[in-house]
């Protein structure tokens, strides 16, 4: 199944504690996410191997696929789809090694120079940010703003997601930038109604049902 990026949902535990994350995650998908991604900065492998698996289970048939953030062990010994990482996490050609020619590996870009010496042949996704200044990543980059989103796609011969402090209402510039799509965390984590604030997403949702 091609990659869908139009609405990609960023796990945080935190966040996801009040509704649960297996519910949070089932909502959001029933209202339009496309991609999710398992993000726990403070679970051990164990616990996201387990975390994963159930995730795994809940995505089954949905055609959504299941990525890890930063963790190749994880991603691996849970048979996810694939492996988010940044700049400093593990390297690309390694996961690409470990995981495989059907894994999806997405690697995150702030700037230019980054985007140069990207190895776009062992990559599926980048995902470019942050756009705006965020609480959910605490060592965010320097923002880039649509303008900074915009040349870094226009650069970019990958598909690409948009990510840092983006709401619903952001949906339409993030399409004028060239982005294939919107990966959020506290626009759909934590919100009274999961569901609701997928749909909330609704130019890149009609987009992807075309
Ligand atoms: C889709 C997507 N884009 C960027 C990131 C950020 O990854 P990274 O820079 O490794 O930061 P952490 O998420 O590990 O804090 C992402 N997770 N997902
Ligand atoms: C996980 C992450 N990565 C970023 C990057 O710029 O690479 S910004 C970010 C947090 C996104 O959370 P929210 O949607 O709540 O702003
Ligand atoms: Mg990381």
């Amino acid at each position: 199944m091609p990659l869908d990026l139009s609405l990609y949902l960023v796990t945080d535990a935190t966040l996801c504690r009040e509704h649960g994350l297996e519910q949070t995650v089932e909502a959001a998908v029933k209202g339009g996410v496309t991609t999710v991604q398992l993000r726990d900065k403070h679970a051990s492998d164990e616990q996201m191997i387990a975390q994963a698996k159930r995730l795994k289970a809940l995505l089954a048939g949905t055609g959504v696929p299941l990525i890890i953030n930063d963790r190749l062990q994880v991603a691996l010994e849970s048979q996810a789809d694939g492996l988010h990482v940044g700049q400093s996490d593990a390297a690309v050609q390694q996961a690409r090694r470990v995981l495989g020619e059907q894994a999806i590996i997405g690697l995150s870009i702030n700037t230019i120079a980054q985007l140069q010496v990207s190895p776009f042949e062992l990559l599926d996704y980048v995902g470019i940010g942050p756009v705006f200044a965020t609480e959910s990543k605490q060592d965010h980059a320097q923002p880039i703003g649509f303008g900074g989103l915009a040349a870094l796609v226009k650069a970019c011969p990958l598909p690409s997601v948009a990510i840092g402090g983006l709401k619903a209402n952001h949906a339409i510039s993030v399409q004028r930038a060239g982005a294939n799509g919107l990966a959020v965390i506290s626009a759909i984590c934590g919100q009274p109604d999961p569901y609701q604030a997928a749909r909330a997403f609704q130019i890149f949702q009609a987009d992807s049902a075309s």
